[in-house]
């Protein structure tokens, strides 16, 4: 089953607000957009990383919105495990599913696309996954699109199934060219792709996460980098970090697997899942403040790539992007120095830039690339709603597949000093009021 990341919807109270952000600080260009009385949805893209940002509007849950667009023309073997639920709210955001409520603004569904929906639909129903919302077809002068939409096993989390072999329009039918939108992808992009998403679940809840997406989408389990177990996942442990992560992603063959991780642009790479934990007996954290704040497990955050990672982070500076930065000792610690000039970065360009290098991101045997010459380099930004919820990472890929130890325990920190001084912020607020 073929299966890519089509597009990732958010749901928040202020589209507008959003995209202005997205626009202008992360230059994606805002291309389409379905905006009625009672829906206003708009997708932009930096390369071939597209976000669709619903807005929520009051009273939103369980009403029923006719469009006209949403024919449902076929069904799938039906169980009676599976809760089916088609009319409710299924226009109201057309390809997503507007019934979960997310009282905090959220990213709640990545679509998929995929070879055929219907398959797919009867693997999820036969894995005793959970649909949302039955095969629809809708359809436009350009052609139709099939659509359905699962639910994932995390959080408010949806996955749309859509099936786009019929289409030839520039989006999805119902949504409307933007005033200005241009057909033509910018050769300049500087975002690429979508590179992983990051999903933030109570402790212990991966098993039945991992084994759900391989039941139901094929995704299969990847090792995050040489240190990991197979069974344990990779833990990141110290004095003041511990978490445990484990990793899947879809693929076709192994081959295609090693040919994405070279330089050819000929091959989309694939996008990597990657399962968050708190470990017992840690204090607050990060993955515990994201599920307090969201009310649910979900996406905390989304890796996008860039080609060039210390241009692209100038840029979001200059944009007023607020990045974190990682602790002082980070450029200094034993065999940073050496790792960074042996693949011929700077050590200056990347500390002004508060950019994370790590040459040990990686599990697999990649002749491709020169054993010393894998690495990674990547940059958080600080939460982006108001909530310390859901931020963004800009991560550049140069060979290496995986994540390594000493950025993962940099990054944690970074977050991590973010959110004690916003927690001792609040604390001297509500003192003095
Ligand atoms: O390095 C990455 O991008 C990861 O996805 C690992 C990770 C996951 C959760 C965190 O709170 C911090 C780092």
């Amino acid at each position: 089953m073929a299966a890519d990341v089509h597009h990732i919807s958010l749901r928040v109270s202020n589209a507008r607000r959003l995209i202005k952000d997205l626009v202008d600080k992360f230059q994606f260009s805002l291309f389409t957009e379905r905006v009625e009385e009672r829906a206003k949805q708009f997708a932009v893209r930096s390369g071939s990383a597209i976000f669709v940002v619903n807005e929520r509007t009051a009273g939103e849950e369980g009403e029923v919105i006719q469009t006209g667009l949403c024919n449902n023309v076929s069904g799938v073997t039906s169980e009676s495990n599976v809760t089916r639920n088609c009319s409710s709210g299924g226009c109201h955001h057309l390809y997503d599913f507007s019934d979960i409520d997310t009282p905090v603004d959220s990213v709640c569904n990545v679509a998929f696309e995929v070879e055929d929906v219907d398959s797919t639909l009867e693997r999820v129903v036969r894995a005793g996954g959970r649909v949302l919302t039955d095969i629809k077809v809708t359809e436009d002068e350009q052609g139709s699109v099939t659509h359905a939409v699962v639910q994932s096993p995390i959080g408010n989390v949806v996955h749309t199934l859509l099936d786009k072999k019929l289409y030839k329009g520039l989006f999805l039918p119902g949504f409307e060219a933007s005033n200005g939108a241009s057909m033509i992808q910018e050769p300049t992009a500087r975002l690429s792709h979508f590179d992983h998403v990051t999903y933030a679940c109570p402790m212990g809840s991966s098993p039945p996460i991992l084994e759900w997406y391989e039941r139901c989408l094929g995704l299969k389990r990847f090792l995050v980098n040489r240190d990991e177990s197979e069974d344990q996942g990779f833990i990141v442990q110290g004095t003041d970090v511990g978490m445990r992560l484990k990793a899947f992603e879809y693929w076709k063959c192994a081959k295609e697997g090693l040919s994405m991780t070279g330089s050819s642009s000929d091959v989309k790479p694939k996008v990597k899942f990657v399962i968050a934990e708190p470990l017992p007996g840690q204090g607050p954290n990060q993955v515990e403040t994201f599920l307090e704040q969201h009310g649910s497990p979900g996406i905390q955050h989304i890796g996008l790539h860039t080609p060039d990672i210390v241009s692209s982070t100038r840029q979001l500076r200059a944009a007023h992007v607020q990045l974190l930065k990682p602790p002082d000792t980070y450029y200094s610690e034993i065999g940073k120095l050496s790792e960074i000039h042996q693949v011929g970065q700077s050590l200056t360009a990347l500390k002004d830039n508060g950019v994370l290098l790590d040459a040990e991101a990686d599990a697999t045997d990649n002749d491709h690339w020169n054993n010393n010459q894998r690495y990674l380099m990547q940059v958080f930004t600080k939460p982006i709603f108001d909530e310390d919820t859901f931020f963004l990472e800009i991560i550049q890929r140069c060979g290496a597949t995986g994540f390594g130890a000493g950025n993962i325990t940099a990054l944690w920190r970074s977050v991590q000093a973010y959110l004690d001084q916003r927690e001792q912020q609040e604390k001297s607020k509500n003192k003095s009021s």
